[in-house]
């Protein structure tokens, strides 16, 4: 098995291609993209629109297979799980932060955060609600469990969509444009979050657009044409 500096990789992605069929057509999105990441990584995936980003992150997280290649996560091999297997993989594996944070409207912020515990049935029921709380305080928004996401601003929502991507203790957590929706301020004070969350030892795998991420990340893998053209 491929090792990392004497460690296992969180994220062994090799040689991956991916074509999909469009009415002009095959298009290659990925072609033979390798990627390796190991625990406590904070990287980032950049590269211009249609870069292939979002395509590699759905290569990660088994929300769609490759074309051709081997995708290991956590020492899963992704690109072999069925539908079944790879959903309850997902729950326990890979938390996901979105640009639009996503938080289910009608249940309060720390309902949010119990819900994927409830859903793969991580942690006995009587624990989930204090684990909610503990999530919320290493967030920095402990005082706001009980609201619903939209009395709380945009930092904060997404704070609380970082505590529920959490919830399940996953090895990796994948964030697409976390950033995009927040001022630069608050931004900065996210990817912070971020890095003291991988620093304690999950894997955080970000894109982005921006470039205030520099002084946070540890690496930084850089798309061009579905190939990696950096890797640094
Ligand atoms: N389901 C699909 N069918 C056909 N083509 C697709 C599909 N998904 C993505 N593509 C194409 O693959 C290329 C890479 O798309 P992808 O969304 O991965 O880029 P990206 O770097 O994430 O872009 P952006 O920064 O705009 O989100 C694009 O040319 C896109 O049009």
């Amino acid at each position: 098995m491929f090792r990392l500096g004497g460690r296992v990789p969180i994220i062994d992605v090799r040689e991956v291609t991916k074509t999909y069929d469009t009415p002009q057509g095959p298009f290659t999105a990925l072609r033979a993209v390798s990627l390796q990441t190991g625990p406590g990584e904070f990287l980032a995936v950049v590269g211009r629109s249609g870069s292939g980003k979002s395509t590699l992150i759905n290569m990660i997280t088994g929300i769609d297979r490759p074309t051709s290649g081997e995708v290991h996560v956590a020492g899963a091999a992704v690109h072999e799980l069925d539908q079944r297997t790879l959903a309850a993989w997902r729950g326990r594996n890979v938390g996901v932060v979105f640009q639009f944070f996503q938080l289910l409207p009608t249940l309060t912020v720390a309902e949010n955060i119990m819900l994927p515990m409830d859903f793969c049935d991580t942690f006995p029921r009587a624990e989930r609600r204090p684990r909610a709380q503990a999530l919320l305080e290493r967030v920095g928004i402990a005082e706001q469990a009980d609201k619903l996401p939209s009395a709380l601003s945009g930092g904060q929502q997404q704070r609380a969509a970082i505590a529920r991507a959490l919830a399940n203790d996953p090895p990796l957590l994948v964030a697409d444009e976390p950033t995009g929706n927040l001022d630069s301020d608050t931004a900065v004070d996210v990817l912070k979050l971020f890095a003291a969350i991988a620093t304690a030892g999950t894997t955080v795998v970000m894109v982005t657009h921006g470039s205030d991420a520099a002084p946070y990340i540890t690496s930084t893998v850089e798309l061009a044409d579905g190939a990696v053209s950096a890797h640094v």
